[in-house]
């Protein structure tokens, strides 16, 4: 199963297993919702671990899938915008562990969640501009500031999680092969805690946020779809497709 709940006493593991790179199709996402409700509807659980197997945490929507069925897009953004909501929104904690890429949607789920544990050397991109799609800015602008953002949006580039945790983003940078246990460790700290507060204390802390980037992200889904309506739009995805890189206008 490429993603999958497990409930372990107060932990509940949400893990992306989906060879080669956890790039999710519309199946997919459409799974990520219900695993986040069930796991916090469960009273034994406390807080919720995001983490992946393989080479990377998320490389976000399975762009293969959209070069062939584009009008499967709505449906995508649907999903999409649902499943960074139930993360934001999810009644207990949600932490989330990085690893090598952290791509599109990958950045989205990373910028719901409420702490982030990352191994060295991971980074944060948002391609979009070379997918031929937009979205994204409102869940990295969670994690980092402007200028930072606007400069990963019009380039597609990376950014280092090591930058990340210099803006207070990313809790802790560890090595890689200690990833897990550090962030078990974390989400152990967590579980420590009354639910009935960390409940309490989770809905205070979405209200006094000065913005609700799930609803900024859905804004931004309005200008997804009319990137899909230009024509550079399906050849970004072709040219991916075909492995040309991104495509040059
Ligand atoms: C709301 C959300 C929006 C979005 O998520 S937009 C962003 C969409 N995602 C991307 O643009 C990521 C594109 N992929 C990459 O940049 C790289 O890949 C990675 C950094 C993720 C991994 O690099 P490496 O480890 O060198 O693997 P590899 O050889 O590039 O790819 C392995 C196989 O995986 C396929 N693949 C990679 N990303 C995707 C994807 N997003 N959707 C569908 N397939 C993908 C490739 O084509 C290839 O396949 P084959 O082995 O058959 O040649």
């Amino acid at each position: 199963m490429p993603i999958t709940l497990t409930i372990k006493g107060a932990i509940a593991e949400i893990l992306f297993d989906h060879p080669p790179v956890n790039a999710f199709d519309t199946k997919g996402w459409e799974s990520i919702p219900a695993m986040v409700y069930e796991a916090a509807a469960n009273e034994d659980v406390k807080v919720i671990l995001i983490r992946a197997e393989g080479r990377g945490f998320c490389g976000g929507v399975d762009i293969k899938e959209m070069a062939a069925h584009p009008e499967r897009i709505a449906k995508l953004n649907k999903d999409n915008y649902l499943t960074f909501k139930a993360i934001r929104e999810c009644a207990i904690p949600v932490v989330g562990a990085l690893h090598g890429f952290v791509i599109g949607g990958g950045v989205n789920i990373a910028g719901a969640c409420d702490a982030l544990i990352a191994a060295e050397g991971a980074y944060f991109s948002l391609p979009e501009i070379d997918r031929g799609a937009m979205g994204g800015a409102a869940f990295m602008s969670r994690m980092l500031p402007v200028q930072m953002v606007r400069a990963n949006f019009f380039t597609g580039g990376r950014i280092p999680v090591e930058d990340a945790y210099r803006h207070g983003s990313v809790h802790k940078v560890v090595p890689l092969e200690n990833l897990k246990d550090e962030a078990y460790a974390f989400c152990e700290i967590i579980a420590s805690k009354s639910r009935a507060a960390l409940v309490i204390a989770k809905q205070a802390l979405n209200l006094i946020e000065p913005t609700d980037p799930s609803a900024h992200y859905r804004i931004e889904q309005g200008f997804t779809l009319e990137m899909y309506m230009h024509e550079d739009s399906q050849k970004a995805r072709d040219a991916f497709v075909d492995n040309k890189g991104a495509a040059k206008f």
